[in-house]
């Protein structure tokens, strides 16, 4: 079964063992974002894995290359499972990540994935051209950042599933990470570019990232199996 990733964007780590304790144990595909690791930071972490789960440690780092480099470091020894830059911090801050993250994992470890935002989901083709100033369509943004994450020798990107296609046609062994999904019915919130976990699934994602579509649901855990139902059948 492939879990999908869910977005425990909640103020500490009370409401995260609430959040939690629904699950009656099950090892979930957490991801956890700057809202609570700033609260609560290594701590957390250390808890999560304790309990089994896996991370998706969600900091978006963008910063110059050297600054990257040695952050990365420091979250290594979190023993995370993933982790995120900003693809616009360019090459050499990505390749500075990635040298970072390797020289942080201890020996016999795995390093952990390392993916690039493209486009943030929340950004429409409206607001690329208008306050971004790309004169590119949104799919060949994201194949532009896409490219130049996999140069940088990262592990994937992130993006919208709707430019899952054509980034998975021109560029192989190379992970899609798809936030802005949404049960059917589900408000959209501040996202633009939003897909069921159905049609994540048929556009070829291999990660979903869910957050409001659970957390926020009457009954968190019905629709986490709906999701689950979804995004495997
Ligand atoms: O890197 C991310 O996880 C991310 C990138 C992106 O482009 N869009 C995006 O929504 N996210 C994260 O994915 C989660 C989506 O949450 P919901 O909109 O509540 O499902 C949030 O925690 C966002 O920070």
């Amino acid at each position: 079964m492939n879990q999908p990733i869910i977005a425990l964007d909640f103020p500490s780590m009370d409401s995260t063992d609430q959040f939690l304790s629904q699950f009656d144990r099950e090892k979930l595909y957490v991801k956890v974002g700057m809202q609570l690791f700033y609260k609560e930071g290594p701590n957390l972490i250390k808890k999560l894995k304790e309990a089994g789960h896996w991370i998706f440690l969600d900091l978006k780092l963008h910063d110059i290359p050297n600054t990257v480099k040695e952050a990365m470091k420091s979250l290594a020894t979190l023993h995370i499972d993933m982790v995120n830059v900003h693809a616009a911090g360019g090459k050499k801050m990505m390749e500075a990540a990635m040298e970072g993250l390797e020289a942080g994992t201890a020996a016999g470890r795995h390093r952990p994935l390392c993916i690039a935002v493209t486009q943030l989901t929340s950004t429409s083709e409206k607001m690329l051209k208008e306050e971004l100033l790309i004169n590119s369509h949104m799919e060949e943004a994201v194949l532009h950042y896409a490219k130049l994450t996999k140069e940088a020798g990262l592990d994937g990107i992130v993006s919208s599933a709707l430019e899952v296609p054509l980034v998975k046609e021109k560029i192989t062994d190379f992970i899609t990470v798809t936030p802005g999904i949404r049960l059917p019915g589900d408000k959209a919130d501040d996202q633009t570019r939003i897909v069921t976990p159905e049609k994540a699934r048929k556009l070829g994602s291999d990660f979903i990232v869910v957050g409001r579509s659970v957390t926020k649901s009457g009954n968190p855990l019905e629709a986490y199996e709906r999701v689950v139902y979804e995004w495997n059948n």
